[in-house]
């Protein structure tokens, strides 16, 4: 089983040990049994400590020919071992390396690998003046089990490097810690900026490599780059994979104990605890747990941790002892209220620039508007600096839209869509998984079960599920035992999976910004992938209506929410909108959404690949919607008009920031099948006459045939075609393709292949029941919650009303 340790965050997959293979610390929580192996903290001889704080600080700036990791290396392996001296090595305890570094004896600064075996040991001592250490075996123990930094970083701000020397150390470095062979088209540009110590702004597509742009630049200035970034998962999944690869990462967040980020901020900055924590306890507690890991070449952090008092500290020490290397602001877009996921704490940043102004920033998104680069610049006074704009174009995804009020049943369509994708990657042998998002989290439990009838291993995902569930989901998904994650906005972010080969939005997204990042999680590989979105007018209203909710009444101080945000959200949402009914390029209109150039689709976009298609699936769904509001007897629907009765509590996790937990209660008209249990409440049953998509064309043939007769219907000039639209809301030119329509839906219909598939499937089917039970569960969840409010409305109603407030001046 995999065990995170929790010194270094390391995922561990050798359940037998106790130690963390990477750092060597006891970071499996363990009951010590007499078996359990020495710590590294404890007399073990093996620990070989080659770096000298002392020195280390003392030491001069290291010529910038080569790598930092060479420069502050002061011993070799060889030194170490004849030294033998493992006690001396203990004292020598470097703030900012336990591993074993090793350079050659011409101190050229190469790395020379890090020993696995004795006989790349003895390779290494091939050449040296040096007597081979006759001590191999322990030290061949040491690099294998406690040492496994195998590149040390400068501690100090390595000077400024020739364009020759940067070109060289980028090119050792990608190699040699990143194995990678060659940058992508803007990186080269952003990290030779970076190591010329100017600060920039970087505007990448999704999975475009932003992460590099300042992780390889963090290896070669030296010192500590502070690394800003909103989401927990992603920090946590950032310093697991630079750990991994050698690079010391650390992130202090509230995920941590108070203990742990003493204990990284020990690392970063030594001895800051001694002065910090007055109490002996705390004291006694931060330095028996302090491992003995190098400094943290990348610290990652939240806004809103940044911005504490200790943080302060760190980074003012950091600053004076010119160890300060960068601040790089991951998804900077958060800083403006322009952007789509804004968040206050960001606006505070403007202070790192004020306070530590020789420190360079580096603004990294892949969402950024004109209107928000500027902010962006502006806020952290980037004015004048490089911005590096690359394309918006994911040339290997493809986009398409489906018409939802059109489809007659459009679970079952996308369940097709899914099982096709699964069935092509099966007969290529690759692999494939997919993501389908939901506002609703009883969707993701509706979906994703069938979706396992059909055979495909499916789970929910959402806010509301206990953290263990979520982690379980989302390791399932990662590890390919799930194949469809369907899930809730809360999933996803800062997801580094490859071979997902589509990515399905059940209901339009709340902005272009999200829809661009949430798609852009399929295909990072560079394959073919696919972006599909089931639209449907009836959504765009509720959002517009939960977003007018949002922005009304008070808030807790009792003072008349802000309304600015209002109209900027309505707007995202009229943009997201037009993405889905514009009859334009998809690319382009997200392209150019951007501010970016038009780019040749190559009919990799539904409208580009079949134009006429895509205008018939749209006006035929804008005239089964209109009849059905006008069937249903409420007129053609303008405006979401209060359908929705009951306390309004949403259980979406569209909110900005926060989840909202609660009760969504729609009573009009449905956008499932009406045979589906999910109707089958007699609240819903008077708003289903006509809800198929096939009874209304069907309805319409009867209209056209009428009219046809009476020479009333569908005649006339272009300028009457209003006119006859309030009654019947059929377009001339659509008569054809509904007719085709719906003569195919006419069809006698047959048995559906899925069902068969879920019955040969024990395993599916048993998944489909868990899921179905979680939804039976949300349920009654659901209704308990929708009770207690319903009592605490009634309560407060009854209550006597408080006493009208004293004005100015007046008397008792
Ligand atoms: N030069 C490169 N050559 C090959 N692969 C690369 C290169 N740079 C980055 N990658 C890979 O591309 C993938 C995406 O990188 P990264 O996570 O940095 O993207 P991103 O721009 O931060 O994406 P997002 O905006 O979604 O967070 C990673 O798997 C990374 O290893």
């Amino acid at each position: 089983m995999t065990w995170a340790c929790r010194y270094c965050t390391f995922a561990n997959h050798d359940d037998t040990s106790t130690t963390c293979c990477l750092c060597g610390m006891p970071g499996k929580r363990t009951l010590p049994s007499a078996r359990e192996p020495k710590t590294a903290k404890d007399d073990d001889p093996e620990i070989i400590d080659i770096t000298d704080t002392a020195n280390d600080k003392k030491l001069p700036v290291k010529s910038h020919s080569s790598l930092p990791t060479a420069s502050v290396s002061t011993s070799t392996v060889q030194d170490a071992a004849a030294n033998d001296a493992p006690t001396t090595s203990r004292k020598r305890k470097a703030p900012h390396s336990t591993c074993i570094t090793t350079t050659n004896n011409n101190n050229d600064g190469e790395i020379h690998g890090f020993f696995t075996n004795n006989a790349d040991l003895r390779r290494s001592h091939k050449n040296s003046t040096k007597p081979a250490p006759s001590t191999i075996k322990s030290v061949q123990q040491t690099a294998t089990i406690h040492c496994r930094y195998p590149h040390s970083f400068s501690y100090h701000l390595v000077p400024k490097r020739t364009s020759q020397e940067a070109k060289q150390d980028i090119r050792k470095t990608l190699d040699s810690i990143f194995k990678l062979r060659k940058l992508r088209n803007l990186q080269p540009h952003a990290i030779n900026c970076a190591l010329r110590l100017d600060s920039q702004m970087i505007v990448m597509a999704t999975g475009g490599g932003k992460s590099l742009c300042y992780q390889l630049p963090a290896c070669l200035l030296g010192g500590v780059t502070i690394v800003i970034s909103p989401l927990l998962a992603l920090m946590k999944d950032q310093t697991e994979a630079l750990n991994a690869k050698g690079i010391p990462a650390a992130c202090v967040s509230s995920t941590n104990t108070e203990t742990q980020n003493a204990a990284i901020l020990e690392r970063v900055v030594p001895s800051l605890s001694a002065n910090a924590e007055k109490t002996a306890n705390r004291k006694k507690k931060v330095f028996t747990e302090t491992p003995q890991l190098p400094t943290p070449v990348l610290l990652y952090i939240t806004p809103e941790s940044i911005g504490s008092n200790r943080m302060r500290t760190v980074l003012e020490r950091l600053y004076s002892e010119n160890r300060l290397a960068l601040f790089a602001v991951d998804e900077a877009h958060c800083l403006s209220s322009w952007g789509h996921d804004f968040r206050p704490a960001y606006r505070r940043l403007n202070y790192l620039r004020t306070k530590f102004p020789k420190t360079p920033c580096m603004a990294l998104t892949a969402t950024a508007t004109p209107n928000v680069i500027k902010d962006i610049t502006k806020e952290l006074s980037l004015e004048g600096c490089p911005i590096h704009v690359g394309s918006f174009d994911r040339p290997n995804i493809n986009y398409t839209v489906k018409f939802k009020d059109g489809i007659d049943n459009p679970i079952q369509d996308l369940v097709k869509i899914i099982s096709k994708n699964h069935q092509k990657c099966e007969s290529d042998k690759a692999p494939c998984s997919g993501i389908v998002y939901v506002h609703k989290r009883e969707d993701t439990a509706m979906i994703a079960s069938a979706i396992s009838k059909a055979g495909i291993s499916a789970s929910a995902y959402h806010a509301g599920l206990k953290k263990d569930d979520r982690l379980a989901v989302q390791d399932g998904w990662s590890n390919g035992n799930i194949q469809v994650a369907v899930a809730t906005v809360a999933f996803g972010m800062g997801i580094d999976k490859d071979c997902v080969r589509y990515v399905i939005h059940w209901c339009i997204p709340k902005s272009i910004e999200g829809f661009y990042q949430e798609s852009g999680r399929a295909g990072r590989d560079g394959q073919q992938s696919h972006s599909i979105l089931y639209y449907s007018s009836d959504d765009v209203q509720k959002f517009k209506y939960l977003i007018q909710k949002q922005s009304s009444g008070t808030n807790r101080d009792g003072q008349k929410k802000d309304q600015t945000n209002l109209k900027r959200k309505l707007s995202q949402l009229a943009d997201m909108e037009r993405y889905c009914t514009e009859l334009k390029c998809r690319r382009n209109i997200l392209i150019r959404h951007f501010g970016g150039e038009v780019v040749d689709c190559r009919r990799t976009c539904d409208f580009c690949s079949n134009p006429g298609e895509v205008e018939r699936a749209l006006r035929s769904a804008k005239a089964v919607k209109d009849t059905r509001n006008q069937i249903s007897g409420r007129g053609k629907q303008k405006q979401w008009d209060g359908q929705w009765d009951g306390p309004h509590l949403y259980d979406d996790d569209w909110g900005d920031h926060g989840m909202m937990v609660g009760d969504l209660r729609v009573t009009g008209p449905l956008e499932v099948d009406p045979g589906s249990p999910e109707i089958k409440s007699s609240e819903h049953r008077s708003s289903v006459r006509f809800v198929k998509a096939s009874d209304i064309l069907s309805k319409y043939e009867a209209m056209e045939g009428k009219a046809k007769r009476n020479g009333t219907f569908f005649g006339g000039s272009e300028s009457d075609s209003n006119a006859k639209r309030a009654s019947v809301n059929i377009p001339p030119h659509l008569i054809a393709s509904l007719k085709a329509a719906s003569t195919k839906a006419m069809k006698p219909k047959t048995p559906c292949k899925e069902a068969a598939k879920v019955l040969s499937s024990e395993d599916h089917a048993k998944n489909a029941a868990a899921i179905e039970e979680q939804l039976a569960r949300m349920k009654s969840e659901r209704e308990a919650r929708l009770k207690a409010l319903l009592a605490k409305t009634s309560k407060k109603a009854t209550a006597p009303p408080p006493p009208p407030p004293l004005s100015f001046g007046q008397k008792k």
